[in-house]
């Protein structure tokens, strides 16, 4: 969808900011573009819209040379979003959503259709927001405002500037994950620059690594953080990359233990004896389905004699709100279980459905962890990590 063929960039002060750049961006796929200040990202993505153009090399856009295309027509087919979103002061927000549509003569009642959409589609109420001009917005909301405003013409690229880099942390990571579940639904061909590894590991299909003006490994993020292809890469993923491989590995039905079941309408003398014979101390709940209900502690319903009270494990149950779909990633698992100062998640097979699956432990969340780093050092070795796709990088 997007290629770089041999592209260098020389400024006139003779500053090389890109040199030599071969890759390709599949379509539909995000890549971000992650190195220190000043390495070249910016410049490689301005070169994708013609706001700066090569010294010397080709880019293609859907496999034509964008050198051919009218730049204000090429851009058209490019959504761009920075940190400083660029939104006009005095339109409202649906205005400013609308600009593209406007400039393209889409005629106002289909513009201010579409950007009340998109309003919707970033998660600002049309309705509540549509109407205020920017400065009555959060930073955040404003971000999200620049996203709605480089989707309006339903650009089939997008290039992102640091979008992110100006909102406080929190905010920053519910904008990525808000992000993470656009881009599912839009499937746009994504260049996302940061120079926030993190951000970078989070959100890319792929990983640029840029050393000056070079990338260093174009990978995804696991092979990336588990086999960097050269000093420099290990050094900028930093030694702590076992932590950041936490958000990049998915928790597995193999990394599950499956501790003691018992049901809402089991009678609680059964469950109870179930649990003594089991030496367990305590047993997660399910309902007639068997999804997740809650959990159980093995004293539940003892009385004072060490006789068992009657009833149905329903009266005794108690909520499990430390719980999370399978295939998340195990950073989310270890945060659910400090945000609930949690001894183990209950594991459900999806979102919403919420059969349960079993339960994962401290212990379990890092042998996987284990695993994971272990099978990435044998699968690929760090001598065949493949930067094939990238012509001119250095391997050492
Ligand atoms: N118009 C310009 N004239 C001369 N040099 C420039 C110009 N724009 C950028 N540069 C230089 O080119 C190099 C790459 O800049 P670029 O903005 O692409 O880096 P970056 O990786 O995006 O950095 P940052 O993360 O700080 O935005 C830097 O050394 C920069 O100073």
């Amino acid at each position: 969808m997007i290629r770089f063929e041999h592209v260098t960039k020389r400024y006139e002060d003779g500053t090389t900011a890109v040199d030599d750049l071969s890759f390709e961006v599949a379509e539909g796929e995000l890549v971000t573009l992650v190195g220190p200040s000043g390495c070249g990202k910016t410049t490689t993505m301005k070169m994708v819209n013609r706001l700066t153009e090569p010294t010397d090399g080709r880019i293609f856009l859907d496999g034509d040379d964008i050198s051919a295309i009218d730049p204000v027509r090429l851009r058209r087919r490019i959504g761009y979003v920075i940190q400083q979103v660029g939104l006009f002061p005095h339109k409202t927000v649906l205005e400013n959503t609308a600009t593209v549509p406007h400039l393209l003569g889409w005629g106002r009642e289909k513009g201010r259709k579409r950007a009340s959409e998109l309003l919707d589609l970033v998660g600002l109420d049309p309705s509540v927001y549509g109407g205020r001009y920017p400065e009555q917005l959060s930073g955040g909301q404003r971000q999200r405002v620049g996203v709605a405003r480089a989707l309006a013409a339903d650009p089939p690229v997008l290039l992102m500037d640091e979008p992110f880099g100006a909102v406080d942390p929190v905010v920053r990571e519910r904008l990525q994950n808000e992000f993470l579940k656009l881009q599912a639904q839009v499937r746009k061909t994504v260049l996302f620059v940061t120079h926030d590894i993190e951000e970078a590991v989070r959100l890319g299909d792929r990983i640029a690594v840029y050393g000056h003006g070079r990338i260093e490994q174009f990978d995804t993020p696991a092979t990336v953080l588990g086999a960097p292809a050269t000093p420099y890469v290990a050094d900028f993923v930093g030694a702590d990359r076992g932590l950041k491989r936490l958000s990049v590995t998915p928790i597995e039905e193999s990394d599950l233990d499956q501790p003691p079941v018992v049901h809402l309408d089991d009678p609680l003398a059964k469950a109870t004896a179930r649990l003594r014979a089991d030496g367990a101390r305590w047993a997660v709940v399910l309902d007639g389905q068997d999804n997740l209900h809650g959990w159980i502690p093995a004293g539940d319903g003892r009385t004072g004699d060490g006789t068992t009270a009657g009833g149905t494990v329903r009266e005794h149950a108690r909520r499990m709100e430390a719980w999370l779909p399978l295939g998340a990633p195990l950073k989310q698992a270890f945060a659910t279980m400090l945000q609930h100062d949690a001894g183990w998640i209950a594991v459900i097979d999806e979102e919403g459905a919420g059969r349960f699956l079993g339960v994962l432990t401290p212990a379990r969340l890092h042998e996987a962890l284990r695993r994971s780093i272990d099978a990435d050092a044998q699968a690929v070795p760090r001598a065949d990590v493949a930067v094939e796709t990238v012509a001119g990088v250095t391997s050492r």
